[in-house]
C-alpha cells in the first residue's frame, strides 16, 4: 500500500522543498502524508498519481505528483530522482514521456481510474500520438508540451473545487474570445471525503489540456530583450542624459507591444463581464478592502523586515483609498497578471493562467475585483522586467539614482504609460483617472510579491523591494 510507505514519505519530505513549485519554502514541513494514491500503470515502469497532504504551521496544503517507479533509472531521468524505495527508483514522472502518454490516452478515452476522471471539452477527439516534453519556465505548476499541439498544465498545489484557469478558459473559449488558448480537456478528482474536496462537493481540477500556441513568445522574454537593448544602447550625450533618451532609438523598443497588450487586456475584461457579469461594490466594502490591504502589509512587514522602511508610504496610500471610497464596479479578472502570463502570437496577445495568485485561498482568488487590479499587476511586471537584469548581474540594490537604475526607471515608465494608453483607448477604465486606486492596487501587489519572493525565490526579493523604494518615494 503506497500510502503507508514510510521510506517513500521520508524521501518525498526531503525532495519536496527543493521543487520550484513548492509554495511553502518559508517554513519547515510539520507532516507529510500521502492522501490518495492511484495506480495508472503497473509493471516497470509503473505510474502512480499521488496527492500529498503537507502540513505546515497548522495549515494543510495538497500537492499533486506523478510518481514513476523503475528498477533502473535511465540517465535522462536522473535529475528527477526522488529516492529509492525497496530497491526501486521513484522519480517525478512528469519528465518521463514513456509514462505521460498515458494521460493523453485516458483523456481521449474519457477514462475513469479510481477517483480520477479524464474529461474532454468538446466533440473533437484528442490526439494520442504525441510525445511530451516538460517546459522549464519559472512556474508554479508543471506544464507538458505534447508535440506542438497541446500543452497540459499539471496543477501542483491543488485548490478546492473547479480550477479557475479551467473555469475561465472554458467560458471564454465558448464565447469565442480570441485572446485565450482553446481548452481540449481536463483531469479532475471526483468529490470525496477528506482532502478530496474539502467538503465543497465539487471535483478538484488536477490538469488542463489546451491548445499549445507554439509560435507565441512570452511577454517576459520579449520585455527582457527590450530592456537588454535599452541598457546596451550608448547615448550620444553621455550618462547624465540617459533617462531622457528617446527609447525608440535604442532598438527593441517594447512600447508599441505594451500598448497592444493594454488593448487586448481591455478586450478580455469586456469578455469576462460578458461571461460572468459585473456588480457594484459599495463604498463601505472599498474601505474594508483598503483595511485588508493594510493588514496584509502589517503581516508582510513582520515576515520580511526589508519591507518595513516603506510601510508608512503604503499605509498612506491605503488610507487615501479608504478616505475617497466610492461605489465601484467589480468583475472577474485575471488576478495574477504579469508579463509571464501573456503570449505574443502572430495574431496578437493571448492571456494565460487565470488561476489568480497562488498564495491566496480559492475564495480570495474567485472574488470579484476592479479591473484596474490587473492593470496594476502588469505595471508591476514592467517594474520587474526593468530591474531583472540588474538583479541578475548582482548589483542590486543599485545605488539610488545610479546609472542602470535610472535607465531601468525610464524603461518602466515608458512601457507603463504605453500599456495604460492602450487599455484606456480600447474601452478600459483610464488608469490616469484613478490615481488613488491605482497606487493602492500597485502597492497591494508589491506587498504580495515581497512575500511571494521570500517564500519561493529569496534571491529575487531585492527586485520588488528596490522598485518599491522608487514607487513609495
Ligand atoms: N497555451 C499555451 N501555449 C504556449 N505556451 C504556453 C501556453 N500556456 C502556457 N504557456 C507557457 O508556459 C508558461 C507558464 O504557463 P502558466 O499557465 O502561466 O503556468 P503557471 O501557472 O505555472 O505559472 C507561460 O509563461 C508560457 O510561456
Ligand atoms: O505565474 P504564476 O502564477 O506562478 O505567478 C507567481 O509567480 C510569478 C513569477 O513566476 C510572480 O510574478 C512576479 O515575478 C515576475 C517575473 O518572474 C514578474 O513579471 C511579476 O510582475 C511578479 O509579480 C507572481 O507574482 C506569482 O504569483
Amino acid at each position: 500500500m503506497l500510502t503507508s510507505e514510510t521510506a517513500l514519505v521520508r524521501a518525498l519530505a526531503e525532495w519536496l522543498p527543493r521543487q520550484r513549485w513548492f509554495g511553502g519554502k518559508d517554513g519547515p514541513i510539520d507532516e507529510l502524508t500521502i492522501g490518495t494514491a492511484t495506480a495508472l500503470r503497473s509493471g516497470d515502469p509503473a505510474l502512480h498519481h499521488l496527492i500529498l497532504d503537507v502540513r505546515q504551521n497548522g495549515v494543510t496544503d495538497h500537492y499533486q505528483l506523478l510518481l514513476g517507479v523503475r528498477r533502473e533509472l535511465p540517465h535522462r531521468l536522473q535529475h528527477v530522482e526522488i529516492g529509492t524505495v525497496h530497491g526501486a527508483f521513484v522519480y517525478d514522472a512528469a519528465h518521463d514521456a514513456d509514462l505521460t502518454r498515458i494521460l493523453l490516452d485516458a483523456l481521449a478515452a474519457e477514462a475513469a481510474v479510481g477517483p480520477l476522471r479524464f474529461r474532454r471539452a468538446g466533440g473533437a477527439g484528442i490526439r494520442t500520438d504525441l510525445t511530451s516534453l516538460p517546459i522549464t519556465a519559472e512556474q508554479s505548476n508543471t506544464s507538458l508540451l505534447f508535440g506542438d499541439t497541446y500543452i497540459c498544465k499539471l496543477f501542483r498545489r491543488l485548490s478546492q473545487g473547479v480550477n479557475l484557469d479551467l473555469e475561465v478558459n472554458l467560458a471564454l473559449t465558448r464565447r469565442g474570445c480570441p485572446h485565450v488558448p482553446a481548452v481540449h480537456g481536463w483531469i479532475e478528482l471526483e468529490p470525496g471525503p477528506g482532502a478530496r474536496d474539502g467538503g465543497t462537493g465539487e471535483p478538484v481540477t488536477l490538469a488542463l489540456l489546451s491548445d499549445y500556441l507554439h509560435t507565441g513568445a512570452d511577454g517576459w522574454s520579449l520585455a527582457i530583450a527590450s530592456v537588454r537593448d535599452w541598457f546596451a544602447h550608448t547615448p550620444p550625450a553621455g550618462d547624465d542624459e540617459w533617462a531622457e533618451l528617446d527609447a525608440s532609438a535604442a532598438g527593441g523598443d517594447f512600447a508599441a507591444e505594451a500598448e497592444r497588450l493594454g488593448a487586448a487586456t481591455a478586450q478580455v475584461h469586456r469578455a469576462l463581464v460578458g461571461a460572468f457579469g459585473v456588480r457594484t461594490l459599495p463604498a463601505a466594502e472599498v474601505r474594508a478592502a483598503a483595511s485588508r490591504m493594510n493588514a496584509e502589509l502589517t503581516a508582510a512587514c513582520r515576515a520580511v523586515p526589508g519591507l518595513r522602511p516603506h510601510a508608512k508610504a503604503l499605509t498612506a496610500a491605503y488610507l487615501d483609498l479608504a478616505a475617497q471610497a466610492e461605489p465601484m464596479p467589480v468583475q472577474r479578472v485575471h488576478g495574477d497578471y504579469h508579463l509571464g502570463q501573456v503570449l505574443r502570437t502572430e495574431s496578437g496577445w493571448t492571456l494565460l493562467d487565470f488561476e489568480g495568485e497562488p498564495a491566496r485561498t480559492q475564495h480570495e482568488r474567485r472574488a470579484l475585483a476592479h479591473p484596474l487590479r490587473d492593470v496594476a499587476g502588469m505595471l508591476r511586471s514592467f517594474e520587474y522586467a526593468a530591474r531583472f537584469l540588474i538583479a541578475k548581474s548582482g548589483t542590486v540594490p543599485p545605488e539610488p539614482g545610479g546609472r542602470l537604475e535610472t535607465r531601468a526607471h525610464a524603461w518602466a515608465a515608458r512601457n507603463r504609460a504605453a500599456f495604460c494608453r492602450g487599455y484606456a483607448a480600447a474601452g478600459g477604465a483610464d488608469p490616469a483617472a484613478h490615481g488613488v486606486l491605482m497606487r493602492a492596487l500597485e502597492f497591494e501587489k508589491a506587498v504580495y510579491e515581497v512575500r511571494y519572493e521570500a517564500r519561493n525565490r529569496p534571491a529575487w526579493l531585492p527586485v520588488p523591494l528596490t522598485s518599491l523604494a522608487h514607487l513609495a518615494a
